[in-house]
């Protein structure tokens, strides 16, 4: 996984024509939600499969996973094919340096789960597990339903451009993010890469060209505003 710098993920692929139009539109890293906790996954583990073994650098498949083993996040990740896995559950810190051990050649993503109040238990989560991770990822919890992730929700951005600060890692903002905030996002947190999956479906819960076609160009132009 070479050339991090200001990559762009569309999470939540359903199938092979939704990923397809990610990668005509130039996106390089297709996040897989799989295996999730409620049991229903948007997409098959085979047709996941099919589409990561024709992705070629620097495009990249993600699993986003809510694992909390590392073996059980090693084997699922050589099943799958993926370089890639973005570590959405609470896994502990012994588990994190467990996998990096296990699996040098893993990028790993670790997200920070920003709520009302855990500003600093994601700081002191950055210093423990830095060392262990190669990004870390953002993203909303939504009280209403307890969910952690493709909520469509914002979360408080002063929190992510402090872990973006704290971090010696690089940081992918995400967390509500779609076409029309997605440049303040990046001028405001300075991310090196960004995220986001509701944001860019249309009403058929589908995504939809037109959304991922400005999401990219809105980004391009914040990531070089930010970079200049
Ligand atoms: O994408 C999913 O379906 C998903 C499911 C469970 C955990 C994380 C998931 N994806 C992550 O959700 C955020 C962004 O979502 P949104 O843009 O707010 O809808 C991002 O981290 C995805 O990788």
């Amino acid at each position: 996984m070479n050339n991090i710098t200001n990559i762009i993920q569309v999470a939540g692929i359903i199938d092979r024509e939704e990923a397809e139009l990610c990668l005509a539109e130039g996106i390089e890293w297709l996040g897989f939600p799989l295996r999730l906790p409620s049991g229903k996954d948007d997409i098959t583990e085979g047709d996941a499969i099919s589409i990561i073994k024709d992705l070629s650098e620097p495009q990249a498949g993600v699993l986003i996973s809510y694992m909390i083993d590392a073996d059980e996040v090693s084997g699922f990740c050589s099943e799958l094919g993926v370089k890639a896995v973005q570590l959405h559950g609470d896994i502990s810190v012994a588990e994190m340096k467990k996998l990096r051990a296990l699996r040098p050649d893993l990028y790993i993503l670790k997200s920070l789960v920003v709520k009302e109040d855990n500003a600093d238990e994601l700081l002191t989560l950055v210093d423990e597990v830095a060392e262990y991770v190669d990004m870390f990822i953002t993203d909303t919890f939504d009280p209403k339903t307890g969910a952690k992730g493709a909520t469509g929700l914002t979360h408080n951005w002063d929190v992510s451009a402090e872990l973006v600060r704290r971090s010696p890692k690089p940081l992918m903002m995400a967390g509500g993010l779609n076409p029309d905030n997605v440049a303040d996002a990046i001028r405001k947190v300075k991310p090196a890469a960004i995220d986001a999956h509701t944001g860019l479906e249309g009403a058929n819960g589908r995504k939809d060209r037109a959304k991922v076609q400005k999401f990219i160009s809105e980004a391009q132009k914040a990531f070089a505003e930010i970079n200049a």
